[in-house]
């Protein structure tokens, strides 16, 4: 009784603690502007309790529907501001991205990972020097060099999800942490279950249990992390991840750096780096947590809009407009390739109707805000975490008419707002907001977009998706949003049919899948 009474005052005081913390903040505000609207919370905690910790992009959704594209929320005397529209992200994020480029501190992740993880870096030169190398490794050219092993993944990909439907989360996983795996280390893995691949998987749900706003108390109630280890037994916990997750990314560098004195030479990210090293100045360490981060932001996002794919087409049934596209620009003879691409802007609409319709990373990642600013007459303080918030940015009715409706037209058509030419070119992801905006943009996006382009097209080619049936027969439609826990989600193992469209597409898939075994330099021996 005593001790909880004490855990409830200390928690208390803590609270306290932070909110004056927040609110020693010197910024003053400038005359002729205003603070955005917002709700009022409560004393102190402010909106703490109206925010839920599992897909708050929900709440977020209806409090932009309710106060406009740029809401304020206050919590524990944290400002946040939601941001509802691509044009207010842009504006702010992208065009002022020299002070909105910053991010939160995330106490308790910075425990597990040293601060060093690409994606929580503060802004600054670490972190610069980090971009410059997934430049190097990642950019549109870079990213058009990797056609052939992204082409060896889709292919065995599509051959073992129509051998074994039911374990599609395997292979789609697999698909996504094995291109990463192989461009970043040189690896091949031969199932979603390789321990390379479930641990990239492990390190990320770490990574987002841990970072999660209501994981870990210290993350609303910073003075926490001045506490003994003895009387924070949390802190012993995020060691622990710490060092099994250290140890995998140094033991993955280690691996390449073994082969790059005297293995079978293989080109990959790792090896870039270390045989450069003197131009990206980064130690050992923090080279494995960029690495590392790596695998976290590539392991599983493109093989979540895969589902989510799969989800879309067994509810809307519209998978044969895209077989038809597919029909006439590849035919039955043989596999798409990455140079069918520009003949294939239904394939296209296709993937970006998806990432519209469910985005990874719905919330998407906080910037934080380095310089009080003001924008549309809204004052700003320095501090403030600011969230592009995909889902509604997504379904914002001005840009995207009926936004409820899967409807990859609206990428095809001239009628819509979202049509761009010449359709050789559009629509196509780059520095689409799915992928976050401004400096911190996703680097990994020219990747993943062909991997995602040529995942979709390959399924299509392949395969036809329905509805499953429950026992008396009748379809069964899967739900709209059973997605996993998450900052990056995936739907949850759903039922739907899927089988080869014909005996004639299982041997030209096979085929294929020989070939590519042929010509695959990690297989070559
Ligand atoms: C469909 C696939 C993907 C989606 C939807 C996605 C989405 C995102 C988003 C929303 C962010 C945060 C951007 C911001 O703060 O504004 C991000 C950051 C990042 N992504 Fe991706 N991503 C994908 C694939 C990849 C891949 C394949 C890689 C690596 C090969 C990658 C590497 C990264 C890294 C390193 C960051 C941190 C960037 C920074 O903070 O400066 N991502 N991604």
């Amino acid at each position: 009784m005593v001790s909880s009474i004490t855990t409830a005052l200390a928690v208390i005081l803590l609270v306290f603690a932070t909110y004056l913390l927040k609110r020693s903040n010197k910024s003053v505000m400038p005359p002729g502007t205003r603070s955005p609207p917002g709700p009022v919370g409560k004393p102190i905690i402010g909106s703490m309790l109206d925010i839920p910790p599992v897909h708050s992009w929900f709440k977020f959704k209806e409090l932009t529907d309710q106060y406009g594209p740029i809401t304020k929320i206050t919590i524990a005397g944290q400002d946040h501001v939601l941001l509802g529209t691509e044009q207010v992200a842009n504006d702010l994020l992208r065009e002022r991205g020299s002070i909105y480029s910053d991010r939160p501190t995330f106490h308790a992740a910075n425990i597990m990972t040293r601060g060093l993880i690409p994606l929580l870096l503060r802004y600054g030169d670490v972190w610069r020097t980090q971009r410059s190398f997934f430049h190097h490794v990642m950019s549109t050219k870079a990213a058009a060099g990797y056609a052939s092993e992204l082409e060896i993944e889709a292919t065995r990909m599509a051959r073992d999800l129509i051998r074994d439907p039911s374990d599609y989360e395997n292979f789609f996983e697999r698909y996504s942490g094995g291109i990463i795996l192989r461009l970043a280390f040189g690896v091949r893995i031969e199932s979603g279950r390789d321990p390379r691949c479930q641990s990239s998987l492990k390190a990320v749900h770490d990574l987002e249990r841990v970072a999660s706003p209501a994981q870990y108390l210290v993350d609303l109630l910073p003075a926490m992390k001045f506490l003994p280890e003895f009387l924070a037994p949390w802190k012993t916990e995020l060691k622990k991840l710490r060092t099994e997750h250290e140890t995998f990314f140094h033991g993955m560098l280690d691996g390449a750096k073994r082969d790059s004195s005297g293995g079978k030479g293989i080109k990959s990210w790792a090896n870039v780096w270390l045989s450069n090293k003197g131009q990206w100045s980064l130690d050992d360490l923090t080279a494995a947590h960029m690495f590392g981060g790596l695998l976290e932001a590539g392991s599983g996002t493109s093989g979540s809009t895969l589902m989510s794919f799969c989800l879309l087409m067994t509810r809307t049934g519209q998978l044969e407009i895209l077989q038809q596209e597919l029909d006439r620009v590849v035919g039955a003879g043989r596999v798409p390739t990455i140079a069918d691409l520009p003949q294939l802007p239904t394939v296209r609409a296709f993937a970006k109707e998806v990432l519209r319709f469910y985005p990874v990373t719905a919330g998407g990642a906080p910037h934080m805000l380095t310089k009080d600013d003001v924008y549309k007459g809204y004052f700003f303080k320095a501090g403030t975490f600011f969230h592009a918030n995909q889902w509604a940015i997504h379904r914002d009715p001005e840009q995207y008419p009926d936004p409820e409706s899967f409807n990859p037209q609206r990428w095809l058509d001239p009628k819509y707002p979202t049509y761009r030419e010449p359709l050789t070119q559009y629509p196509n992801l780059v520095n689409y907001t799915c992928f976050g905006s401004g400096r911190r943009i996703c680097p990994g996006q020219h990747v993943a977009e062909l991997s995602v382009f040529l995942g979709i097209a390959m399924i299509a080619w392949g395969c036809n998706i329905s509805k499953a049936k429950d026992d008396a027969g009748q379809d069964i439609t899967p739900p709209f949003y059973d997605f996993n826990i998450g900052f990056n989600v995936q739907p949850n193992k759903f039922p739907f049919k899927l089988e080869p469209r014909s005996k004639q597409r299982i041997d030209v898939l096979e085929r294929a899948h020989e070939n590519s075994l042929e010509a695959d330099p990690l297989l070559v021996q």
